[in-house]
């Protein structure tokens, strides 16, 4: 397994090993010891699985206020997305800078995404699954979002928002500056 960090302090990037044979393949996909080493303790709670069946489609910007906020360990089992974290920290030298990364079933990358950061990711192909441990129940009065095609994030989506396969509640989300974050950073 390997476990790296990207630019922004927080998020890891963690490629399980794949052991091939002439049957196919068997992973270790989670480990809980190694995972923690890199990332601190965490408790997953709760098992999440999406199906989405155009390329294009957009689920996010997404968190959970507190005191539910999610912790999530995101991988894909069918497909490609382009997976997103977007740093909402208030007072972290990051600040409404995010990471975007490429998540497939073939390379087999994981983005763990921490509390204080908005997520979200587009399919890059039709037919994607993902699936994803959280560290907190859901909880729909918890559920928020910031506008996916925020310009103060500037994410570079992979798709028009004319093409776009949006939910109504992404598609009317609000921009991050409209309702602040109540996340604050421990450095
Ligand atoms: C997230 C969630 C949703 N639901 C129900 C609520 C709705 O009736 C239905 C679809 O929910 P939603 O449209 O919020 O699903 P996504 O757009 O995939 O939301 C997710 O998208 C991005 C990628 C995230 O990071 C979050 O995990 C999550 O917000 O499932 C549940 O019953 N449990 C849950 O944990």
């Amino acid at each position: 397994m390997k476990i790296e960090t990207l630019p922004i302090e927080g998020p890891l990037l963690i490629e399980p090993t794949r052991i091939g044979d002439a049957r196919g393949f068997f992973s270790e996909a989670f480990r809980a010891d190694r995972f923690e080493e890199a990332a601190g303790p965490v408790r997953f709670v709760q098992d999440n699985h999406s199906a989405s069946a155009a390329r294009g489609t957009i689920r996010g910007l997404h968190y959970q206020k507190e005191p539910r906020a999610q912790g999530k360990l995101i991988r894909v089992t069918k497909g490609a997305i382009l997976d997103v974290a977007v740093d909402i920290r208030v007072g972290s030298p990051t600040y409404g800078r995010h990471v975007a990364v490429e998540l497939s079933a073939e390379n087999w990358r994981q983005l763990w995404v921490p509390t204080g950061f908005l997520h979200g990711f587009c399919t890059l192909v039709e037919d994607v699954e993902v699936i994803y441990k959280v560290t907190d129940y859901y909880s729909r009065d918890h559920d928020a979002g910031v506008r996916w095609d925020d310009p103060d994030i500037g994410v570079a989506w992979p798709i028009s928002a004319e093409d776009a396969r949006l939910s109504d509640k992404d598609r009317t989300a609000p921009l991050l500056r409209e309702i602040g974050s109540e996340f604050t950073y421990r450095g």
